[in-house]
């Protein structure tokens, strides 16, 4: 295999180096090639090397991954902007040296990243390792998909000498994060748990009602969090594992960043692209499962013909449709909600199926869509500032897009929900839901107690 890279490598060094003279700026060179079956597991677990600069994604229903280690580049920003990113990618891969003969969706130079929930709000130390954008250009990519493995290998490069770093690198890496390794290390338990100010959170549902019913806003999503403790740092491998098992019909994703990493399962698609057609999905009206079948059924169709959760449901479905209607044709929605179940809990659930149109991108929808009324509210305005003025929390990037892209157009965004941004020895998780104006703090309270169990289960707690 090794051998097979090395005349394609020393190309894309020309390549990169005669327009790095020209226009003196560094340039990216990208290698694919595929490979026999790799667990995807096993090399996130060796990037333990490049810790810090490790992410994961995977969507369980398409047994698709991206893993990726190191950092040949990445593409930040302290104003939160997709456009801006958008511009920055197509410069870097307008004269990359790109040697992909697959052109498969996911392979390649693949950029994973995200943001912050609202960029408006101050941000506390919390998430001081995070910036408002952030996406990453890995060194090492590993992309499964259809059941096929492939592995893009990424650099920059800025000058004669870094050719040399460059091919050892190349080598040594593969040859590391390729090595044979038996199993993961044990998961995390936690030996403290302490949920922050859950009663005047209860008391701030009380009051988005109350503005709800004086008709100052439709519907307000609050948030709230949860801070556990281990006796050890945890190992965010055996979690993302965890995650994949136990989370069907979920996004699973990591973000590292230094001793920080933002992880979770998500459920929600913000929206996906290939081939120009794009999938969002409206996500919102919950409630639990049942123990036996019949129970299940029972509760799904009493969620399904719920006024207030086919309230909050519809809110989503309407503010998606017109987004998407503002850059796509074709758009298809279907007029009902169907059930979506996980493990903890069933949603309403309304796919949006539509064709881009010419001149936009994954970036352009993902602007327009971010924040849907399943995390934001209705209108968007009035619930972002209330959510901005009084919600005790700083949401980091819980709530908002993140997710992938790659040179052929093609990506896929979730909504970081379900999600815990882990620090070490300890994690502080995310929950929250949709306030209408019928909603019951009790309620709601317990729902976001469901919405915790995910995330608390992989992390040791019951
Ligand atoms: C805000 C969350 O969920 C959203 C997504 C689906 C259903 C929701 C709900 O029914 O309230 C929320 O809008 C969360 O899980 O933290």
């Amino acid at each position: 295999m090794i051998e097979t890279q090395i005349p394609m490598l020393e190309q894309a060094l020309e390549q990169a180096l005669s327009v790095w003279k020209v226009e003196n700026k560094p340039q990216l060179i990208s290698i694919t090639e595929k490979m026999d079956a790799i667990d995807p597991f096993i090399f996130f677990d060796r990037g333990t090397k490049w810790k810090g600069k490790r992410i994961f994604w995977s969507s369980s229903q398409e047994s698709f991954f991206l893993v990726g280690v190191g950092e040949a580049i990445s593409i930040d920003s302290n104003n939160q902007d997709f456009l801006q990113t958008e511009e920055q990618w197509k410069s870097l891969l307008k004269e990359a040296s790109i040697y992909n003969a697959f052109q498969v969706p996911g392979t390649g130079p693949v950029a994973f990243g995200g943001g912050s929930f609202d960029p408006d709000k101050k941000s506390t130390k919390l998430w001081k390792e995070f910036k408002e954008t952030q996406f990453r250009i890995p060194s090492y990519l590993l992309t499964i998909t259809n059941g096929e493995t492939y592995v893009t290998f990424n650099a920059m490069v800025a000058s004669d000498e870094d050719t040399v770093s460059i091919r050892q690198d190349m080598l040594l890496a593969k040859q590391y994060l390729l090595a044979e390794q038996k199993g993961l290390p044990a998961g995390p338990s936690i030996v403290q748990k302490e949920e922050i100010a859950s009663d005047q959170w209860k008391e701030l549902v009380e009051k988005a009602t109350n503005e709800i019913k004086s008709g100052q806003a439709k519907k307000i999503v609050l948030a709230r969090e949860m801070r556990v403790d281990f006796e050890e740092d945890a190992s965010l491998s055996s979690i993302l594992y965890q995650l994949h098992e136990s989370q069907t019909n979920s996004f699973i994703f990591a973000f590292e960043n230094e001793r920080d990493c933002f992880l979770g399962a998500s459920p929600e698609r913000l929206v996906r692209l290939q081939d120009n057609e794009l999938l969002s999905t409206c996500l919102a009206g919950t409630a639990p499962r049942g123990v036996t079948r019949e129970e299940d059924e029972k509760i799904g169709a009493a969620l399904l013909a719920d006024e207030k959760n086919r309230e909050e449901h519809d809110f989503v479905v309407q503010m998606i449709r017109n987004a998407v209607e503002a850059c796509c044709e074709q758009v298809h929605v279907p007029s009902d909600p169907v059930l979506y179940p996980l493990r903890n809990l069933q949603h309403l659930y309304t796919p949006v199926q539509a064709v881009l149109k010419k001149g936009y991108s994954i970036l352009d929808v993902v602007q327009r869509l971010h924040p849907t009324p399943a995390l934001g509210g209705l209108p968007r305005e009035e619930s972002m500032m209330f959510i901005r003025e009084f919600e005790q929390l700083d949401r980091g990037w819980y709530g908002a897009p993140i997710g992938w892209m790659d040179a052929y157009q093609n990506g896929e965004f979730a909504v970081a929900i379900r999600s815990a941004l882990l620090q070490g020895k300890s994690a502080s998780l995310f929950a929250g839901c949709g306030v209408v104006k019928d909603s019951e703090p009790e309620a709601e309270y317990q729902e976001t107690m469901i919405k915790f169990t995910p995330m608390l289960s992989v992390l040791g707690g019951s």
